[in-house]
């Protein structure tokens, strides 16, 4: 699903205005009943809620929210924050219409005026939405700060106020929401770590946007989902032999990390690869031939893995969990780089080594796919002071050395050469455990190896992934699943993706 910015979705409410048509009060109307309809459901008598409401459109939504709450029965008050501004059109029509049915409505105009508000309350804030346009300052900040320390859950309406849909929201005084009840689709804002204190939890509500302009206007941002899935993802012919599915290379492990190396060679299987050959340590064969006896050995070296050769052989290689940082890993990689038929996977240690020799950086085969964490992504190219900044420089770096930049996260971002941005939506925290990297690595060499191109093999790869952590976080738990579990429920998810 594309991801528009704050300017798109407001020409999207213009084009559904002009286009389906319908009254701008109308679709407000539209968005605030899907609002209402979900508090109604989230919540019973005897709630008591008290609405802030800024003068914009954010604000009508809210008068309106309160309109429908009243005529179901719950205890509604509404505070308008005070500013110059005349208020919205469809503020003020919505306005009228709460004070036929209300007068507890309230004007906040200083500190003195704040309500007192009790734990119990449930706060609807919609004091800004996505015409935020400057810091929140003065009684706003007071009355934002006030809010977030009341103790009290807060909805936020279409975005938590003081957030900036798709920029860095740099100090901004911002609701700390419980919930965000957000219109149509994500914003890039939901997505990045750094506002995950902000948006609580987020559900999308459907307030039947122009489906015209959705598929005509362009966007660098998308969402992951099934329907993406279902376009990429290719089902096994009935006549298939292991040969049309690819030989797989994974270079890993090392003395104490043949964890990471039985990890990402049980994925990669798992993953459906037709034939897989591990290059290990010596020390490591026994584990591996034990933990793994689907898959061939190679051994170089006796702690870690000293060299490689016949490489040719491969469709894929995939090189870095638990190999360790040795000096000899630089003609590791270099042999790799040369070798490698078409793209590699690089992850683990295989990017700490790329990052002390920049130089190797443009040898680095066209459209490999490098994994990294937000740490490994700043020893790679540099320290940025937040995730707007980091997304946008793992924007420019793919398409710089023509890569496909996977910076694991929550919402893991795929940043393509050509200048997007994927964004994933499965997953979950019990997935941040030792070894989940590992498995992601042996998804993608796996994929890989069975001709999925690299943007196909990394959206499947991370969707799968995800998919499957969440699948096993059902079944036991997010504290105690580990690695070996997304493995385990892999085959789970391969058979929701085909269904
Ligand atoms: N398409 C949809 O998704 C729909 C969205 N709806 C809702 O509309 C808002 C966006 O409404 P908009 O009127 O554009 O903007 P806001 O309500 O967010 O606020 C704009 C007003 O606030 C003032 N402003 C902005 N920043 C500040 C600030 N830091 N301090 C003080 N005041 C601020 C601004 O006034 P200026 O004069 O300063 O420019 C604006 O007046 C969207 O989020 C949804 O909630 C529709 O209801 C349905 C369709
Ligand atoms: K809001």
């Amino acid at each position: 699903m594309k991801i528009f910015s704050a300017k798109q979705i407001k020409n999207w409410d213009s084009f559904t205005i002009k286009n389906e048509p319908i009254a701008s009060v109308d679709l407000m109307e539209r968005a605030a009943k899907a609002c209402a309809d979900w508090i109604l459901k989230k919540f019973q008598q005897p709630t008591s809620f008290k609405i802030v409401c800024g003068k914009g459109n954010n604000g009508g939504d809210g008068l309106a929210i309160a309109r429908l709450l009243i005529q179901n029965n719950f205890p509604v008050c509404v505070y308008i924050a005070e500013s110059p501004s005349a208020g919205s059109g469809d503020f003020n029509i919505n306005l009228l219409r709460l004070k036929e049915i209300s007068s507890a409505i309230y004007f906040l105009e200083s500190t003195e005026s704040f309500p007192a508000i009790n734990k119990d309350d449930v706060i609807i804030d919609a004091l800004f939405g996505t015409g935020l346009n400057k810091k929140p300052s003065g009684i706003f900040k007071k009355l934002i700060v006030h809010l977030n320390n009341s103790g009290a859950q807060i909805i936020s309406i279409d975005i938590p106020s003081g957030l900036y849909a798709d920029v860095h929201s740099d100090g901004n005084a911002i609701i700390q929401a419980r919930y965000t009840l957000s219109f149509q689709q994500q914003k890039v804002a939901f997505l990045l770590a750094e506002n995950e204190s902000f948006c609580g939890e987020v559900a999308i509500l459907d307030i039947g946007l122009s489906q015209e302009y959705y598929n005509n206007e362009q966007t660098p941002f998308e969402l992951i989902d099934k329907n993406t899935i279902e376009e990429i993802y290719v089902p096994r012919k009935p006549f298939a032999n292991k040969g049309n599915y690819g030989y797989a290379c994974l270079v890993v492990g090392s003395y104490g990390m043949m964890g990471a190396a039985v990890l990402s060679a049980r994925s990669c299987l798992r993953s459906g690869v037709g034939k897989l050959t591990c290059y290990i340590c010596k020390e490591g064969y026994t584990i591996m031939q034990t933990a793994v006896p689907e898959a061939m050995c190679a051994m170089f070296g006796t702690t870690f893995i000293k060299d490689i050769d016949n490489l040719k052989n491969f469709d894929v290689i995939g090189i870095g969990p638990g190999i360790g940082r040795h000096l000899s890993h630089k003609q590791l990689l270099q042999k790799v780089f040369k070798n490698s038929k078409g793209p590699a996977v690089l992850d683990a240690d295989g990017l700490n080594i790329l990052s002390s020799y920049p130089a190797l950086y443009k040898s680095i085969p066209q459209h490999s796919i490098l994994t990294p964490h937000p740490k490994e992504f700043d020893r790679l190219f540099g320290k940025s002071e937040n995730d707007f900044e980091r997304m946008e420089l793992a924007l420019k770096k793919a398409k710089e050395l023509s890569v496909y930049i996977v910076l694991k996260g929550h919402h893991t971002l795929i940043a393509t050469p050509e200048g997007k941005g994927f964004f994933n939506s499965t997953g979950n925290a019990g997935m941040a455990t030792a070894g989940s990297g590992d498995v992601l690595t042996g998804i993608f060499t796996g994929l890989l190896a069975q001709k999925y191109t690299s943007l196909e093999a990394c959206i499947l790869g991370v969707y799968l992934h995800g998919l499957a952590g969440d699948i096993a976080a059902k079944k036991l738990s997010k504290e105690a699943m580990i690695a070996g579990d997304i493995i385990d429920y892999l085959g789970d998810a391969f058979i929701q993706i085909s269904h």
